[in-house]
């Protein structure tokens, strides 16, 4: 059997799990695609592919086994073929691994043979190579397919698993930090920016230009004026600025390498590189430009500015254009006004400036500063917040710091979650209910056979009506709702037909039966505390047209439908001198730039793949769902497990992240309203773990309005947790930790949690000054008006 070199490249994407002396043996996946779909013969017993009159592999007669060595390489041609599947693909052995770790084809080897198709499957890269995203260290290409398995959690960027730690390749530069369109369709846009980011600030051994050989005016840059150059409004092009010599003008912003003219205008003022020689451009003219001889073709641009040359002048340029003689005062003209000056410089290659480059007033500005100060302002403080409640917090956050806080898309994003989530809403109350019907039917069964009860139904119901039934025609929906939910199709159905049922499930949201079944809601663990805010607007929601209030977004569960990572960057805004409080930030502090970083907890439990990225994290944010103490939930195991357990759990192993070491924790304790309304029924020793609370409840006077002075019961508890969490904290690491008592619901409660968050980072070394109790170390929330209750002895 004839095999062509299209299916030569596809079996080249399968798996070989063990070599044989024939070829290499592969699963039976493959097998049986092989066989079926390009009619390959295969060898059971010895488990091979078995090739006939292929080129080079075989004869008809003599039959071959095809081996991966020999058909690697040049013998693979480009595929352009979509039709495998992507558990094949997910079979595939990364080739780059092979290759490397065999040692038969290196990246560079690669490049050359096969320029366009993907290194891990073989694929072909669409138009121009479009669908696919390349390494920056090695430039090996990648599918869409293949991306994230060859590049993981890209620490530093867009490299290969392999290349971490390589520098970039620098004809790749240019495309530092510029996400491309492969990159964008697999992730969501907060994780595409912090890959993008992590790519841009990776250490300089890494992705930065290395400093040693850049020499700016005989000068050799430090990586501070690296910084500066790089991150100035109108730098120079990323794509020439290779280790090599150059000049610069820093009054003018002119720019070239050593001996040449000018090759372009930078911004001016910059604190780079040391003085500007006088022959810097190898000018030949006698005419000097601030100092430096100027070459022939700058000499005729200036002759058609209608500057006048006679004499051998030294002028004076500054930024803007403007020129005078040296040691006159007078501006004698402009030189970029003339229109024939913008028409010329491109015919004596020179250049003309951009508006970037006028926009030198931030760098005279910048350089008027020590660079320290400068490259301050530009660190990005990077806040992780972790844990249950988390992604209502940094929605608040946006809320609160962003003029603009979701986009049309992302509201769009977020009214499909809610659409789809009154959905599971819904059935899991009409699930409750169908439970409850049959318990109260079984009940009244029995009473009906215990000879003591009268034997008639009490309520006036019929014997198979209850409180829980359904007149025929909702129970007919609830059926159909059930049934897609058992199928798993709840999610195919809705959204898209969520406007044509509003109408019946408002009506099956007021009927008394579900109504019933709510009021048992804490019977109903999966049920979550916003269910009932959605369903009483569900035909609001669910018109194309209804456009989410703030409210809808704080209650909706979730972020984006990916949900993932999610980030916002903010600074604190200044404050108008009368608003400015002992807890506003200074001036100095408004130019400080953060960002909030929330991994959910998937993402944590999936081997922290994306804690591994953060360890330039200055803070992490731990939330504690303060009212989880009494609830539970069933795992994969079937073991019913206790949430505040769960996150004690997940505290631990934060706590324990071997990046995190020496970083301070901030604890929130939020949904610190429900535990208001819940403790008072439901004792805070449902908890394991706070078996041993036991209030003092003492009489505490009343203030003069009549109000109790002393802390509720609420405040209480809420105290005795935190004490709980930093004596685990201290135990773990020896360190204190910070607390703070959040309503993510109310946007004050939220600022003063993250402007907190903001003090911690920003201590430098010193200590919040901590009390004999917990008050310097301990944030109350608005409704706590009272000192902690518990002895000094118990906090950490
Ligand atoms: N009343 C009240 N509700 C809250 C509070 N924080 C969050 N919620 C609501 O609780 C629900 C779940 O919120 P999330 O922030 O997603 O909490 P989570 O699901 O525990 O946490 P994530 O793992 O980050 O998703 C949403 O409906 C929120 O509006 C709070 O402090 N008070
Ligand atoms: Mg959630």
């Amino acid at each position: 059997m004839l095999l062509n070199q299209s299916k030569l490249a596809k079996i080249n994407t399968f798996s070989p799990t063990k070599r044989t002396e024939q070829g290499y043996e592969i699963g039976d996946v493959t097998w049986s695609k092989l066989q079926n779909q390009w009619g390959c013969e295969i060898d059971t017993e010895n488990s091979t592919i078995l090739a006939e009159g292929y080129p080079g592999i075989g004869r008809p007669h003599h039959q071959a086994a095809v081996t991966f060595a020999e058909i690697s390489g040049s013998l693979l041609q480009s595929s352009n073929d979509e039709d495998e599947d992507d558990a094949a693909a997910g079979e595939a052995r990364p080739r780059a691994a092979v290759g490397r770790s065999s040692g038969f084809l290196s990246p560079a080897h690669w490049r050359g043979v096969r320029s366009r198709s993907c290194y891990r499957c073989g694929r072909g890269g669409g138009f121009w190579g479009r669908d696919q995203e390349s390494c920056l260290a090695c430039g090996a290409r990648y599918c869409a397919g293949c991306v994230l398995r060859a590049m993981g959690s890209m620490p530093e960027g867009r490299k290969c698993a392999d290349c971490i730690g390589r520098p970039l390749a620098t004809s790749r530069r240019d495309a530092l930090g510029r996400a491309s369109r492969v990159l964008r369709r697999m992730l969501s846009a907060a994780e595409v920016e912090l890959v993008m980011q992590s790519e841009r600030e990776c250490a300089a051994s890494q992705n930065q230009m290395r400093t040693e050989d850049l020499y700016v005016n005989g000068s050799n840059l430090s990586p501070e004026e690296l910084v500066v150059l790089q991150g100035c409004p109108c730098p120079p092009s990323s794509s020439r600025l290779r280790p090599g010599l150059y000049w610069y003008d820093k009054v003018s912003g002119f720019w070239g390498k050593e001996g040449h003219k000018p090759h372009c205008i930078i911004s001016a003022n910059l604190n780079v590189g040391g003085l500007l020689d006088q022959k810097a451009s190898n000018g030949s003219t006698g005419i000097l430009i601030n100092g430096r001889e100027i070459t022939k073709s700058e000499l005729q641009m200036l002759k058609s500015a209608g500057v006048q040359c006679t004499g051998k002048p030294h002028f004076w340029v500054n930024a803007d254009g403007t020129y005078r003689e040296e040691g006159q005062k007078i501006v004698k003209g402009k030189i970029w006004d003339k229109p024939i000056v913008k028409l010329l410089g491109p015919v004596l290659s020179l250049p003309t400036p951009n508006k970037a480059a006028n926009q030198c007033e931030e760098a005279v500005h910048m350089v008027n500063r020590p660079i320290p100060d400068y490259l301050e302002q530009r660190t990005i403080q990077k806040l992780l917040l972790v844990g249950s409640g988390a992604s209502t917090i940094l929605k608040q956050a946006k809320f609160l710091y962003k003029n603009k806080p979701f986009s049309v898309d992302e509201r769009e994003d977020l009214k499909l979650i809610i659409q789809s989530n009154i959905y599971t809403y819904l059935g899991i109350l009409l699930e409750g209910r169908e439970r409850f019907e049959d318990e109260a039917l079984a009940d009244r069964r029995n009473s009906q056979h215990d000879p003591s009860s009268s034997g008639r139904c009490e309520s006036g119901l019929s014997d198979e009506v209850t409180i829980y039934s359904l007149i025929p025609r909702l129970k007919a929906f609830s059926d159909w709702i059930l049934k897609a939910m058992a199928l798993g199709n709840l999610e195919d159905i809705f959204p898209a037909a969520s406007r044509e049922y509003a109408p019946l499930v408002k009506e099956l949201w007021n009927d008394h039966a579900i109504q019933a079944t709510y009021k048992r809601r804490s019977e109903l663990p999966f049920l979550p505390p916003a269910a009932n805010y959605f369903l009483d607007k569900v035909v609001d929601i669910s018109r194309t047209e209804y456009e989410l209030s703030d409210m809808d977004i704080l209650y909706d569960d979730g972020i984006t439908s990916s949900d993932g990572l999610a980030s916002i960057e903010f600074s604190f805004p200044q404050m108008s001198l009368g608003g400015q409080g002992a807890d506003e930030p200074d001036r100095q502090d408004t130019l400080l730039r953060y960002q909030l970083i929330r991994i959910n907890n998937r993402g944590l439990h999936e081997s922290s793949k994306w804690l591994q990225m953060f360890d330039d994290v200055r803070l992490v944010i731990f939330c504690v769902t303060a009212s989880d103490y009494d609830e539970h939930y069933e795992d994969a195991n079937g073991t019913i497990v206790n949430k505040m357990i769960e996150s004690r759990q997940l505290f631990e192993c934060i706590a324990l992240h071997r990046g995190f070491e020496q970083l301070d924790f901030l604890l929130l304790l939020t949904k610190f309203d429900l535990l208001e309304q819940k403790i008072n029924r439901s004792p805070l020793t449902s908890c394991d773990w706070f078996n041993d609370f036991t209030p003092q409840i003492t009489r505490f006077p009343l203030n003069g309005s009549g109000n109790q002075t002393g802390p509720t019961l609420a405040q209480m508890a809420a105290h005795y947790m935190a004490a709980k969490f930093k004596r685990l904290f201290y135990s773990l690491t020896g360190r204190k930790l910070y607390v703070s008592y959040v309503n993510a619901l109310d946007q004050e409660s939220v600022q003063s949690a993250i402007r907190y968050g903001r003090k911690i980072v920003n201590l430098e070394g010193e200590e919040l000054d901590f009390g004999d109790g917990d008050e310097e170390e301990t944030i109350e929330p608005h409704s706590l008006t009272c000192v902690p209750l518990l002895s000094a002895g118990e906090v950490c």
